[in-house]
């Protein structure tokens, strides 16, 4: 569904991304892996329209560079951010409803849901939001202000948010960065979840290996802007360049990143 070729974007004599190419299925779930400064945020930037990079992105068939990010989120790809894309002092209903832009169309969600056709899009625009708490666990804090609540429900309304408007193909953004190791693990199944009942195709960038080996179908690694690495977790944890990327410590100790590799192969 998503095919991104010869992706090359610069910063003044920065190069952020070299020469990037891969392919996404439709139904994968797809990781995007590297040390600080890899340019993981730089090829979702691009991905979402914010900058405008050299080479092709196109997801089925249609080309997104040149276009802006209201026009790509209208082909059915969300994003959340490091940073989360929430309204605050807003409710967690109302931040929902703001995802959903009041706006309905025929995607994953009327599908899985069978909404009759004969709603006004504000009533099925707040069905959607109740359904979509009840699957995400969240109805119990339908009505409580978003800055109120603990880290990890937080992230999850973002996710609600960003799959209110009915994407095909939703981008996270290091979604559980600032997780304790409970959060995380729920975090995982609530996503592997999501992805199913929704039908969605994700695509992650996420610094945490272990929970990226566990998680992704495939695995592209960057490093400085270069493919390193692509394929399933088990050819990546086994790619002598990526493991290189990640012991390149001064002393040539073990950074934490490849413990947790080797934590989460020898599961
Ligand atoms: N707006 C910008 N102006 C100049 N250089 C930039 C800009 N954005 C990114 N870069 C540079 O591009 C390279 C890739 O950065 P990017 O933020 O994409 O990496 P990253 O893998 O997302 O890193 P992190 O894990 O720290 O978020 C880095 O060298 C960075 O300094």
């Amino acid at each position: 569904m998503l095919h991104v070729e010869s992706l090359r974007l610069e910063f003044g004599g920065v190069v952020a991304l070299r020469d990037v190419t891969f392919t996404v299925e439709k139904d994968e779930f797809f990781a995007i892996l590297g040390p600080n400064g890899a340019g993981k945020t730089s090829l979702f930037n691009c991905l979402s329209g914010l900058v405008r990079p050299a080479g092709s992105i196109k997801v089925d068939g249609t080309e997104l560079i040149g276009r802006k990010p209201h026009e790509i989120a209208d082909l059915g790809i969300a994003r959340t951010f490091q940073n989360l894309g929430l309204f605050g002092s807003m409710t967690v209903a109302e931040n929902i409803l703001v995802g959903s832009h009041l706006q309905i169309r025929g995607g994953a969600l009327s599908a899985a849901f069978r909404w009759p056709a004969t709603f006004s899009s504000e009533r099925r625009a707040r069905a959607r939001a109740d359904e979509l708490m009840e699957l995400m666990g969240l109805r119990e804090y339908r009505d409580l202000v978003v800055e109120t609540l603990p880290y990890g429900i937080r992230k999850r309304v973002e996710i609600a948010k960003a799959v209110a408007s009915g994407p095909q193909l939703l981008l996270l953004d290091e979604p559980v960065a600032g997780m304790n190791h409970e959060e995380t693990e729920a975090f995982v199944d609530f996503v592997l979840e999501l992805k199913q009942r929704l039908g969605l195709t994700i695509v992650m960038i996420e610094h945490d290996v272990a929970m990226v080996m566990r998680i992704a179908d495939r695995i592209l690694a960057l490093d400085f802007g270069e493919t390193i690495g692509l394929g399933t977790p088990d050819q990546i944890q086994r790619n002598e360049r990526v493991i290189a990327a990640y012991l390149g410590t001064v002393d040539g100790s073990q950074t934490p990143a490849l413990l947790s590799m080797e934590e989460a192969t020898s599961e």
